[in-house]
């Protein structure tokens, strides 16, 4: 078994000598291509003297100047320079001898003569942008195998290219195999499966910008395994597979590939999730391909695709490696803390999805819950938010114990944008108002063990009687996230009223009144969402939890309280989640 990193780099190398092809677009067609050529300005930018303000330009500078009827806007000619100060918009062209643009705030006019403002002083041509100052004539605008970004596309726009050579997207088979496996349209009787992995590779190679080919699936048949593969490598780049690379009778592939003449780089990589992970290459009319055949357990065969096949398709599209030991091509690795410990594989290293957050202490991770290799929800946490990394567990053995303990360093890969820290950085950012809630245990302290829960053990908590003291208790709060929890008695009035003294203070405050939270029988525990914005850089979430009593006797409210709390917590999670922006690293 080999390391990832040894079969990255495996994968990598080979993938470095397929040949690439390029084609020619238009500039917009060419967004998130890498470019096949390097291409160099041919006119100066801008091509004239332009001026940066709205205002006056003058020959030289004096404390008056005697304004010109001749006015200079952007985009018409220049008029005949006439000596005087002359009025130019943003962009106009300049006179060539004239040294000084002044903004039309600085000057005031009397009897058509400029008077200019005592405090201007600007250097000489500080206001002009001349000939080539952005872009000069000759220089390289775009380099071969670039990555052509919105912005890449701006620059290209200024110089007037039309058209653009790019490497073409590489063509990626995606085949599953497996006799359980049915399609989408089939339904599922006992002992079938829904063939997930073909849709979310074939999804994966559309993310990752190669050109998808669907071969559907293929029973546990060498005969025909051996038919589809061959297919695939005549037709294709890139050849996908998931499936049939256990120790089972049936599991034909890497025997298949042989066949057909492929030779196996390497068939197990030292790992969780995606220990049978085959990948091979062949050449099929003088030309080389690769092949990934990933596990059948969908999570092996999606945590593989991202380690494996994205940093492939990157090399196919033309990007080249930026050095370090994946080239810059697997993702950005970076140091964190696991906030909740977690129990390690005895042998294995392992590629545990987390959901990472970048609060005030720096990286920070969750785990997504059971990491089974079947449990293809392990892939996002319990409110829907994809894993943004996988935290690399060293095992038991390595580590020389069982477990990683609560706010223990690892390394994380990631592998989407890194969400702002609430919960995971600064506990001590985010107050919670509770409002009615009685003093001592019940609800009051479930609620506040909760929001420590999500939000840190630093989170402060203030308890008031009425929502009248609601404002006095925000008064003074600097941080982040106000969580208002209301608990009186629950009805619409109540609900007006905490918004309407939340509103008072707050910038563009919305109200809701919509239920989140739970949604227990008997009605004895509810949870709405009243309103959430911001309030003087805070934002500020009110929140109903309405309910005592109820239908059921004591023991009854206990059950469904208990049962009630799970949702409450990721209904509020869900909420303070939602508006927050994402930050690029
Ligand atoms: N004796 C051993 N058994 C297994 C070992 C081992 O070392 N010794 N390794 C285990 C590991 S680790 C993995 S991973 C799997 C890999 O097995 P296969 O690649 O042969 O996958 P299958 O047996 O075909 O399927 C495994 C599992 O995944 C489901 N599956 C398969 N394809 C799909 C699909 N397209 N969509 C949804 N689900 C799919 C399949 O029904 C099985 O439940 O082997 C272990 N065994
Ligand atoms: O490697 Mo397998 O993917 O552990 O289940």
């Amino acid at each position: 078994m080999l390391p990832v990193s040894t079969c990255l780099t495996k994968v990598l190398s080979e993938a470095s000598t397929l040949p690439l092809t390029t084609t020619t677009v238009p500039l917009l067609q060419s967004l998130n291509s890498y470019s096949s050529n390097l291409i160099k300005s041919n006119n100066p930018l801008p091509n004239y003297r332009a001026s940066i303000l709205d205002g006056y330009a003058v020959p030289n500078l004096s404390p008056t100047h005697p304004l010109s009827s001749s006015k200079s806007y952007a985009g018409s000619p220049l008029p005949s320079p006439p000596s005087l100060a002359i009025s130019v918009t943003t962009g106009a062209p300049v006179p060539p001898s004239y040294s000084h643009v002044i903004g039309s705030e600085d000057v005031t006019m009397k009897d058509n003569t400029l008077i200019v403002s005592s405090n201007f002083k600007v250097p000489k041509n500080k206001n002009i942008r001349e000939i080539g100052s952005d872009i000069k004539s000759d220089t390289v605008i775009l380099r071969k195998n670039q990555l052509i970004t919105y912005e890449v596309i701006g620059i290209l726009a200024s110089n007037g290219i039309k058209n653009i050579s790019v490497y073409t997207r590489p063509l990626v088979g995606v085949m599953s195999s497996g006799n359980e496996l049915i399609d989408l349209k089939d339904v599922r009787k006992e002992g079938k499966v829904h063939d997930c992995n073909r849709y979310m590779l074939l999804g994966c190679v559309e993310e990752f910008r190669g050109v998808g080919k669907d071969y559907g699936i293929v029973e546990d048949d060498k005969d025909k395994v051996k038919s589809v593969l061959e297919k695939m490598y005549e037709e294709c780049d890139v050849v996908v597979s998931s499936g049939g690379v256990g120790r089972g009778e049936k599991d034909y592939l890497k025997e298949c590939l042989e066949d057909i003449g492929v030779t196996i780089m390497f068939d197990r990589m030292f790992m969780k999730p995606g220990k049978p992970t085959t990948f091979g290459v062949g050449e099929k009319g003088g030309k080389k391909k690769i092949f990934f055949a990933f596990p059948g357990n969908p999570v092996s065969a999606g945590v593989c695709a991202r380690l494996l096949l994205e940093p492939a398709l990157q090399v196919l599209r033309g990007r080249i490696s930026g050095g370090g030991p994946s080239g810059g091509l697997a993702g950005v690795r970076v140091k964190g803390k696991l906030l909740k410990g977690l129990v390690l594989d005895k042998i294995r290293p392992e590629y545990h999805r987390v959901i990472v957050r970048y609060g005030r202490k720096g990286f920070e991770a969750v785990s997504t819950g059971v990491q089974r290799s079947s449990r293809i929800c392990s892939m996002v946490d319990e409110v829907g938010e994809t894993s943004n990394g996988l935290a690399l567990l060293p095992s038991a053995e390595e580590k020389g114990r069982g477990r990683m303990e609560d706010g223990e360093e690892v390394v994380i890969l990631l592998t989407g944008k890194v969400l702002e820290g609430l919960e995971a950085g600064g506990g001590e950012d985010v107050t919670v108002v509770m409002v009615g809630a009685e003093e001592g245990g019940g609800k009051g302290s479930r609620v506040e063990d909760g929001v420590k829960e999500v939000f840190g053990r630093n989170t402060k908590v203030v308890r008031v009687a009425g929502e009248e003291d609601v404002e006095a208790a925000l008064e003074g709060e600097g941080g982040k996230l106000v969580l208002v929890v209301h608990f009186k008695k629950f009805c619409d009035k109540v609900a007006r009223r905490v918004v309407r003294v939340i509103e008072k203070r707050a910038e563009n405050m919305e109200s809701t009144i919509g239920r989140i939270g739970c949604d227990v029988m008997g009605g004895t525990f509810s949870f709405y969402e009243l309103a959430a914005g911001s309030r003087g850089g805070m934002m500020v979430v009110c929140l109903g939890c309405g309910g005592d009593g109820g239908d059921g006797g004591d023991g009854e409210e206990e059950r469904l309280e208990k049962e009630g709390w799970e949702k409450l917590l990721t209904g509020i999670k869900a909420i303070v989640k939602r508006p927050r922006d994402l930050i690029k690293i």
